[in-house]
């Protein structure tokens, strides 16, 4: 459960009174989600989500977090909106951590989602893309090429702990991206975490996305690499062809990818299933015993790492041939 600070009754109603929400009926920790603390709580108007922003969420960057999620609801996009306060601020303190009241968006995220959905999921990436296309704000991707050395470097030596070999095995990994991550592919807002803990569906219609708190201007593809990596792998490891084909017509029915984007796809599924292998290293050594959070596996990924480097074509994804070679 990720809960990290804890709220008391009477510091989250003095908090409340700013916010046009009616009077707190009820809360409750929400017993998901690894990054930030979050609250539902029950009013006399209805449901909000209170997160609390934790350790990998830079204070600075909650502006464009908030604000990309009103620029991309303006545009027709269905996401969770921060409430302003009566001060017209977005953002309030609570227990110490930066806070904010986020509208509650309906639906579940799928636990065992089919090729169904991944087509959902892609169309709305590209949708997510056509609209951050004129967001002004500016964020560079924290977490990519340039953030994974150091954070390897966090747990490198500990890396045996968790399997024999692991060292010297993402050690040449991270050396072979560093030395060929691309360059010039079409860049844009990305939401860089669009797992399927992080899409809602009402039936098996998409309702919304949420979790924006890693999302920055990075590639368009590598967003596309963490969608193909967070979905389309079955839970015995195996790639999903089918889900694969779905995501990315999905993704193309909205917005084509570039000859060079598609030649680039094994390198930055690669590249993405490493960052999310680092991350969760680095929780699953650091973390200490106790925290009210469930951690990831990181070998799901290493996994992932391994498959990706055995591609030859991006035909592998579920492109067709002639996508693959255009
Ligand atoms: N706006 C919302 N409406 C409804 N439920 C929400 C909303 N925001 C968050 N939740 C609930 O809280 C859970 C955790 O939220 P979120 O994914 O933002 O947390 P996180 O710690 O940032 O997680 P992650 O591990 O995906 O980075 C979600 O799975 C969902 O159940
Ligand atoms: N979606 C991430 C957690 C948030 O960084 C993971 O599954 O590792």
């Amino acid at each position: 459960m990720a809960v990290y600070t804890d709220i008391t009754e009477d510091d989250l109603i003095r908090f409340l009174a700013a916010y046009d929400v009616g009077a707190l009926t009820s809360y409750k920790g929400i017993a998901e989600g690894v990054e930030n603390s979050n609250f539902l709580l029950h009013t006399t108007k209805g449901s909000y989500i209170l997160t609390l922003y934790e350790k990998r969420v830079n204070a600075d960057d909650l502006p464009f977090f908030l604000g990309l999620m009103h620029h991309l609801a303006e545009r027709g996009l269905s996401c969770p909106l921060p409430l302003p306060r009566a001060d017209g601020e977005l953002l309030g303190e609570l227990s110490g951590r930066p806070a904010a009241v986020i509208s509650f968006l309906e639906g579940m995220w799928l636990r065992k989602p089919e090729a169904q959905h991944c087509r959902e999921v892609g169309r709305a990436l590209a949708a997510m893309h056509v609209a951050g296309q004129d967001f002004p704000l500016k964020r560079p991707n924290a977490l990519s090429v340039g953030g994974w050395r150091p954070l390897w470097e966090n747990s490198e030596t500990r890396a045996d702990e968790v399997q024999a070999g692991l060292k010297d095995e993402i050690a040449a990994e991270l050396s072979y991206l560093e030395a060929r991550w691309p360059k010039n592919l079409p860049e844009g807002v990305i939401h860089a975490d669009l797992f399927p803990d992080n899409v809602f569906f009402l039936g098996d219609r998409l309702s919304g996305l949420i979790d924006f708190y890693f999302a920055c201007n990075d590639f368009l593809a590598y967003d596309v690499a963490v969608c193909l990596n967070s979905w389309c792998f079955e839970k015995n490891g195996s790639y999903n062809i089918t889900k694969g084909m779905a995501l990315l017509s999905g993704y193309q029915s909205v917005r084509r990818l570039t000859a060079e984007e598609v030649a680039a796809l094994p390198l930055l599924a690669r590249g993405s299933a490493l960052r999310f292998f680092l991350t969760r290293l680095y929780d699953w050594l650091m973390t200490p015993p106790g925290a009210l959070v469930v951690k990831k596996d990181p070998l799901e990924y290493l996994t992932k790492i391994r498959f990706h480097r055995a591609i030859l074509s991006s035909a592998e994804y579920g492109l067709t041939r002639q996508e693959a070679s255009a």
